[in-house]
């Protein structure tokens, strides 16, 4: 099937650049500041019940915060501005995000079978090259955008693209548009060269603005797409630059993914600073087979590899692996896990290698229960894929990651996928061999025994710990001994205690439930505070002693994390926590080891995409952007423990992909103690002159 400017689905109201004619002036750019990396500042000591606290209109009004501060970023601008947000930062990783985004194109031209051959080349003057020989971007007049050709409105404006419907493309990597008008908006420079329908087309663009229209260079016989480009280093810093080595392992890895093509690789000398060849031909017919055994070398299994590659029937999917196992570990870890999904790396895995440890699991469960093997009953999918090498890829329609760089694979199929397309293949290789089979078996009970001895280890010595400590039961503990990257979560409730207890990592993250509201020590004595069964009991798990014997060195957890819920009640508690903090053991804070967690209000999903909205602001942010003009669904948390444990972890708890706000005191702490006395303090009057003064705010606000 032909691919043309019509399958180029797109937003119709998508801003675009302007013409040449009028270019429109390049943002500054904050290449450090990203949203992931950002810490965000401290949020003023979050808001109490209504009744206590009015708007935050006095501030808005103080700070010149008006209609006029809300900026809105058009064409590729919010690219450029915010660079993180599309390639997850500007450091050398996200530089080589922009080879993988094009190549990906190049890929998914082979994997339609339109391509064969792709040419990666590396310049003297640092300019990366991929060519393949697929169809060609489309270069016919775009319908919805006159004036422009498909190519201009695929470089240039985010979410065009012609893989939304399935049409051109079955099974691709790429699935939001917006790549390689990523590449396009961070290049200095790049020129797109097209060849198709008998003619050579070119155009050339810099920092996302076209240099001039699409121009037709000469009849020609050829086909494929040629993008040529430079980062730019305004963007990712003076002298940055690709390295070969790492060019050339992706271009080697996607090479393996799909056996029908053959990569040709080519760097100038002058690049080269290691081992890395000037030219190679990439082309591995035995795919992840071979790729296992090139990574293991002659290092010691414990059977021969399992491998093999089956295609679903009747609809398009398909999953390839390759799995062994090592009793004394591969080179720097015990076991390693790779996946893809449609030629897509995914090294933070999800549902694919889900699948995968379930299907071992189960084949492995099922022949111990044919060979009559009682103890494999105790294998868990830890045991099995602790000391295994695997390498996994998935190939099908519409898959779902998470952001842009396509991290983790999120679709529910994928998991459904693997465990089903393995299932007679593993219980085919098990039966088929039962030597190796028993040697595996035997292997990975080995391992669980292993696990549950430990496991019996740690209990008593935890339990004899937990002793001299006298921690609260309530408390679930980390694993971990030192404090050294620990965190103790102080959950809202029981029920967001046990979500939170599914969603942690056990051996970093301690959680401990607090019921209700906790007593507002601002107005507290002494003897009430000692009193009191829920403090006594942090202070208890935290380790320390508060007050007067107070020692920061005796804190049980690096951070302390206080996670409730995103609602009025949820920003009481936090509140009254802060003020614990704050009254109790200052130090805390003023380390900045006191941080509040941001659990989503919203859940936002179109199709196959979702994100998730902290606030209202939020998520009409995102309505605005990301899902503008699309049919949604939105759902609203009622609190963290109505959340999925695998929500909680994914937007709350997890330290790769959440957000925290660290609790800071402001430079004039004589004035924080002013607010504190004033909102949480003892005097009603106080709090009452506090809402005098302001109510004109809050009524203004309610006007609005
Ligand atoms: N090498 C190529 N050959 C043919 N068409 C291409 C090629 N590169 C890009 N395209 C077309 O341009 C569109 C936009 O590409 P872009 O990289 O911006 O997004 P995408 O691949 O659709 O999705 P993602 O943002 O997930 O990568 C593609 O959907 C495809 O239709």
């Amino acid at each position: 099937m032909g691919q043309s400017a019509d399958l180029l689905s797109l937003f119709d109201d998508e801003p675009t650049l302007p013409r040449p004619a009028e270019p429109a002036p390049v943002p500054a750019v904050e290449p450090a500041l990203t949203p992931q990396a950002a810490a965000p500042k401290p949020e003023p000591a979050p808001t109490p019940k209504p009744a206590d606290v009015p708007s935050s209109a006095p501030l808005a009004a103080a700070t010149g915060y008006s209609a006029s501060s809300i900026e809105v970023l058009e064409g590729l601008e919010p690219v450029r501005k915010r660079p993180g947000m599309y390639i997850g930062g500007t450091d050398e990783r996200a530089l080589h995000h922009l080879f993988a985004e094009v190549l990906d194109n190049a890929m998914d031209e082979a994997v339609a079978r339109h391509a064969k051959v792709i040419k990666v080349d590396l310049d003297a003057d640092g300019y990366l090259s991929v060519f393949d020989d697929g169809r060609g971007i489309p270069v016919d007049p775009h319908p919805k955008h006159p004036g422009k050709s498909a190519l201009e409105v695929v470089m240039t404006v985010l979410h065009s693209g012609g893989k939304f419907s399935g049409k051109a493309y079955e099974t691709s990597g790429g699935l939001h548009g917006v790549g390689v008008s990523v590449v396009n908006a961070l290049s200095d420079h790049l020129d797109v060269t097209v060849w198709r329908d008998g003619f050579e087309w070119r155009q050339s663009f810099s920092k996302g603005h076209v240099l001039g229209p699409i121009q037709q260079v000469g009849p020609s016989k050829k086909k494929g797409t040629l993008i040529r480009f430079h980062p730019d280093e305004e963007i990712f810093g003076v002298g940055a630059a690709f390295k070969p080595a790492r060019l050339f392992r992706m271009a080697r890895s996607k090479a393996y993914l799909f056996r029908g093509v053959e990569i040709k690789w080519t760097c100038a000398p002058e690049r080269i600073t290691d081992a890395t060849p000037e030219t190679a031909l990439l082309h591995f017919p035995g795919g992840l087979a071979d790729a296992l055994s090139e990574r293991i070398g002659q290092i010691e299994t414990v059977t021969p590899a399992f491998a093999g590659r089956v295609e679903r029937k009747g609809e398009a999917g398909a999953v390839e692996w390759a799995v062994t196992w090592s009793p004394i570990g591969f080179g720097e870890a015990d076991g390693f896990v790779s996946s893809y999904c449609n030629t897509v790396s995914t090294p933070d895995g999800g549902t694919h290698e889900a699948g995968f440890r379930a299907a071992l699991v189960k084949g492995l469960k099922a022949y111990g229960e044919l060979t009559n093997e009682k103890r494999a009953g105790l294998i868990t999918a830890e045991d099995v894929i602790a000391n295994a090498g695997a390498l996994i890829s998935v190939f099908i329609r519409n898959p779902e990651f998470q952001g842009q760089t396509k991290d983790r694979l999120s679709s529910p199929e994928g998991s459904r996928l693997v465990e089903q397309l393995l299932r007679d293949p593993l219980d085919h290789w098990l039966t088929e061999s039962p030597k190796q089979a028993n040697q595996l078996l035997g292997f990975v009970i080995e391992r669980a025994e292993d696990r549950l001895k430990r496991r019996k280890d740690k209990e008593v010595q935890r339990a004899a710990a937990t002793r001299k400590l006298r921690l609260p039961g309530k408390l679930s503990d980390c694993s971990r001994q030192s404090a050294e990257g620990t965190e103790l979560f102080i959950v809202e409730g029981d029920s967001a205690g046990g979500s939170a207890k599914q969603a942690r990592d056990r051996t970093t993250q301690a959680i401990l439930p607090l019921r209700g509201k906790i007593l507002n020590v601002a107005s507290a004595t002494v003897d009430k505070l000692r009193q009191n069964v829920e403090l006594s009991d942090l202070a208890l798990a935290l380790g320390v002693q508060p007050g007067n014997r107070f020692n920061i060195e005796d804190l049980r957890y690096e951070r302390i994390v206080i996670m409730t819920d995103a609602d009025v009640d949820g920003a009481h508690i936090a509140a009254l926590l802060i003020t614990f903090f704050y009254r109790v053991m200052p130090e805390t804070i003023r380390q900045g080891r006191v941080f509040m967690a941001l659990p989503p209000l919203y859940r936002i999903q179109a199709g196959a995409l979702s994100e998730y909205a902290r606030d209202d602001a939020h998520r009409d942010e995102l309505l605005a952007t990301v899902f503008k003009g699309k049919k949604t669904e939105i759902g609203r948390f009622k609190g963290l423990g109505e959340m999925m444990a695998s929500q909680l972890k994914e937007t709350t708890m997890d330290p790769k992909k959440r957000t925290l706000a660290k609790i800071e005191l402001p430079s004039d702490e004589a004035e924080i103690e002013d607010l504190v006395e004033r909102l949480m303090g003892k005097k009603a009057e106080a709090r009452y002159q506090f809402i005098q003064d302001n109510a004109r705010f809050a009524v203004a606000d309610l006007d609005v």
